[in-house]
């Protein structure tokens, strides 16, 4: 009798756990990257905290702005590193590893079933899983590195459902893209989101990860794929610990239940400056940019490199374009099968696996006045550098208009 938030809280609080109910829940993974690691260290010794609670269930990854760009984050991560070695955390993961949410799946630490937390606001990646996954601030996490627990309220559950196939050039993101269009960035404020369908069992691991990814983009605090035969292939090899699928009763209660068609979703494109402002690709044809960014916890993985790949092959790109791996893992599987060699023979720009420009720090920050068109997940104002613009579509569209030096419909190339 529950959604699959429901039934993971009961089994973390070891209490039967209602939507909105108040419960402390224990937690099976924790993470915390460069970015938010030093503010939870730091609020984790105010609390007079000496050792944390299980060094094992924790995971740092070096990935928001490493290589240190300036003396300032050098110093941040100097500390960091020896408090790492001083807890005996072995899950360590230094710079150029890769993004986080692209580091816990494949090193088996997003599991179905399992409450996995981490000090990212696209922690919810790992819901593609099964997982019940979020972001929390730092002092919160300092509370989890201390005790292993944090009180929630169990959300309330939406239930999306999306029929059909997607269609010629039309991949993940822009399912994900369209959904956001239709919800709004606060339509799924504090729910789960669990996603259903046909177009959703037939979507890759890679693409479900996009699509969770991003449920915050709509408010939710989490968006999950029920567990399925691909998604046990993936683990296995990978998980860190046995683990329990779990699925909703055919009697949960949810907020809302949505369905919705794929044929007829076009390639999306998210305009400045907000993740909502959707509209097929067709309406913003012929925008010029003058960066393009392919890479990032949405859209940096093997699969998009090469679908890219396959689109800029024997060509060049006609403006700046950089691709980053998510992954050290991702950047020698794209060496391996070729995808590199064609991606640089095109003229790309590779910088290493971890954020790079996605939020403004270092490797491709633009100028006043640029466009860029990313295949990240925030166009927010002033990301990507302040006075540039930011348009959010697939690494279809990415190497498309990459070619053109103007956004463009990847079904005509
Ligand atoms: C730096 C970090 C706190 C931030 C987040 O939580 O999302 C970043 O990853 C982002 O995408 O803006
Ligand atoms: S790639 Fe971008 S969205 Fe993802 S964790 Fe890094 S900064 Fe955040």
């Amino acid at each position: 009798m529950g959604t699959i938030s429901e039934k993971i809280f009961s089994r973390a609080a070891g209490t039967e756990a209602k939507a909105n109910d108040f419960v402390l829940a224990d937690i099976d993974y924790a993470m915390a990257h460069d970015g938010t690691s030093i503010l939870t260290v730091n609020a984790f010794k105010e609390m007079e905290m000496k050792k944390v609670w299980d060094s094992s269930r924790i995971v740092i990854p070096f990935d928001h702005i490493a290589p240190a760009n300036n003396e300032t984050s050098a110093t941040l991560q100097k500390e960091i590193r020896e408090w790492v070695r001083e807890q005996g955390i072995p899950n360590f993961y230094e710079m150029g590893e890769g993004i986080c949410h692209q580091v816990l799946p494949e090193n088996g630490f997003a599991l179905p079933g399992k409450l996995v937390v981490g000090a990212d606001s696209h922690s919810c990646t790992y819901g593609a899983f099964g997982a019940f996954a979020t972001g929390v601030g730092a002092t919160d996490m300092a509370e989890i590195f201390a005790t292993g627990k944090l009180w929630f309220k169990v959300p309330e559950s939406l239930r999306f459902t999306v029929e059909g196939g997607l269609g010629e050039g039309v991949y993940a993101k822009d399912l994900t893209l369209y959904l956001i269009g239709k919800t709004g960035i606060d339509g799924a404020t504090y729910k789960a989101v669990e996603f259903y369908g046909s177009a959703i069992s037939e979507l890759s691991i890679s693409g479900r990860m996009t699509l969770c990814n991003m449920a915050i983009e709509m408010g939710a605090k989490t968006g999950i794929v029920p567990p399925d035969e691909k998604t046990f292939n993936f683990l296995n090899n990978r998980a860190v610990a046995p683990y329990e699928p779990v699925y909703a009763d055919h009697d949960a209660v949810y907020a809302e239940e949505l369905t919705y068609p794929a044929d007829d979703i076009e390639p999306q494109v998210a305009c400045p400056h907000q993740v909502d402002n959707v509209k097929p690709v067709g309406e913003v044809e012929g925008i010029h940019v003058d960066q393009v960014f392919i890479g990032t916890c949405t859209n940096g993985r093997l699969e998009d490199l090469e679908i890219a790949a396959s689109i800029l092959k024997g060509k060049k790109v006609a403006v700046r374009t950089i691709v980053i791996p998510a992954s050290r893992t991702t950047l020698l599987a794209a060496i391996e099968n070729g995808t590199m060699e064609t991606l640089l023979k095109a003229g790309v720009t590779l910088a290493t696996p971890g954020c790079g420009p996605c939020l403004g720090a270092h490797q491709g920050v633009l100028g006043e006045g640029e466009v860029c068109i990313s295949t990240a997940n925030r166009n927010f104002k002033g990301r990507m550098g302040k006075g540039g613009f930011i348009y959010l579509a697939s690494p279809a569209t990415a190497a498309a208009s990459a070619l053109s030096g103007e956004i463009t419909d990847p079904r005509k190339v």
